[in-house]
């Protein structure tokens, strides 16, 4: 069983790497014979291996809350990390780190001056926690995805909350009403990503609207464009299996199969075809510079693209088709202020994110379950490992 540490800096990723009971668990021992204790967390490294750990147990400190973790969804970033070792030229996998941001849980025990919590109250587990400091301008305007001292768990050198006891903020955590499960509470980070761009785009009732991308981010956008009052949606994807997902989750939305030689501007005259009347905002869910031109050349005059998807560091644009169509593109970063807002949603019945839980595992089967999400054909939306 792991020994408790009184951890005051929770967040130094080396303190947890360093602390004698820090151990990787080999594949030989028998995960069903590990401790219900024992601080289980699955981790990634630079040798593009994912492996169960066990972690110190940490005892919360004044202001922190111990989290039984419940639900944890992998995300593609999880997957990246752990297969390319990499996002982008700034988030670099150097060490062995912790994986998982999309998590859910029951308080355990609270640290000194915790007022607002308690032991047994279910929280969904904000991902990233900034500064708060009243000299950050970004934690103070309230865009605090932006603090430049942000910790995002699971984001290299933080570790993550795939952990069965994760140690967090207290004023980064949010109640959870009992109607909303664990695994929809987890659920909550990528939709805090799509509500976000809702937001940002200024999609409002009635706005026809396109989606690229049916992936877990291109669905929860969906989901929340239809809560939103799009209408009418088209969705695309390269797989008509994500389409045929789509179109069950939210009976009436258009979908168009995308093609690999198709070009993007033949692709947009199908998508306004099948739209019927000109797209005033397209929710862009792959990242891929063919997506990107294509949502581009499929909306009207005035439009806007808002691009959610991340993908390599340059671009090109269709700058004149941009500037005689006066198309606003901007872009997102995380989110700020969107879980309560989530939670409200999915408590209020108008964003049901049950369906996109297709596969569950247990914390000790971590592996097997990064498996699963890393592998295409097994036809995964949304993996969670619940305890
Ligand atoms: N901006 C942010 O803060 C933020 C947060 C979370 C995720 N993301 C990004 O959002 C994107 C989507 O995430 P996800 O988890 O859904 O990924 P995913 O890979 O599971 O899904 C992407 C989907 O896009 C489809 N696709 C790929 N190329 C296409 C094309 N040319 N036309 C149409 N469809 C195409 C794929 O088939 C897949 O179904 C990723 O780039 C991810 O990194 C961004
Ligand atoms: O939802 C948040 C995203 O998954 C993160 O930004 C991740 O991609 C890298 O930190």
């Amino acid at each position: 069983m792991s020994t408790t540490i009184d951890n005051t800096e929770i967040y130094n990723p080396r303190k947890i790497l360093d602390h004698p009971s820090f151990r990787i668990i080999h594949e030989s021992e028998q995960t069903s014979q590990l401790s219900k204790e024992a601080n289980i967390a699955a981790f990634y490294n630079p040798k593009h291996e994912i492996h169960l750990v066990e972690k110190p147990k940490l005892k919360p400190g004044p202001g922190q809350v111990l989290v039984h973790v419940r639900a944890t969804g992998i995300c593609g970033s999880d997957v990246h990390f752990w297969k390319h070792g990499r996002i982008g030229d700034s988030m670099i996998v150097t060490d062995e780190c912790g994986s998982g941001h999309e998590s859910a849980g029951e308080v355990v025990e609270v640290g000194e001056g915790v007022t607002q919590w308690k032991a047994g109250d279910r929280v969904a587990i904000e991902a990233g926690v900034p500064c708060s400091k009243p000299s950050c301008e970004f934690c103070r305007v309230g865009r605090y995805n932006a603090c430049p001292d942000v910790v995002f768990f699971s984001t290299p050198p933080f570790h993550g909350t795939l952990t069965r006891w994760h140690l967090h903020p207290a004023a980064w955590l949010h109640r959870l009403p009992d109607s909303v499960s664990f695994e929809e509470g987890a659920l909550c980070e990528p939709l805090a990503v799509a509500l976000a761009g809702i937001e940002r785009a200024g999609l409002r009732l009635g706005d026809p609207t396109l989606i690229c991308g049916a992936g877990p981010i291109g669905l929860v956008s969906l989901l929340s464009a239809r809560a939103a009052g799009a209408e009418p949606i088209i969705i695309t994807d390269l797989f008509q299996s994500r389409l045929d997902f789509a179109k069950k989750l939210v009976p009436g939305v258009h979908t168009v199969l995308i093609p690999r030689n198709e070009t993007p501007k033949e692709s947009a005259e199908r998508i306004k075809q099948i739209a019927g009347v000109p797209l005033k905002v397209a929710l862009e869910c792959t990242g891929v510079e063919s997506s990107v031109h294509t949502a581009i050349y499929s909306v009207q005059f005035g439009a806007k693209v808002f691009i959610i998807g991340v993908g390599k560091n340059e671009l090109n644009f269709p700058f004149m088709h941009l500037s005689a169509n006066e198309i606003d593109v901007s872009l997102q970063y995380r989110y700020a202020n969107q879980y309560p807002k989530a939670i409200r949603l999915v408590a209020g019945g108008l964003i049901n994110l049950k369906p996109l839980v297709t596969h569950r595992f247990s914390l000790e089967d971590a592996v097997a379950a990064f498996l699963v999400a890393a592998d295409p054909t097994q036809g995964a939306i949304k993996v969670q490992i619940c305890d």
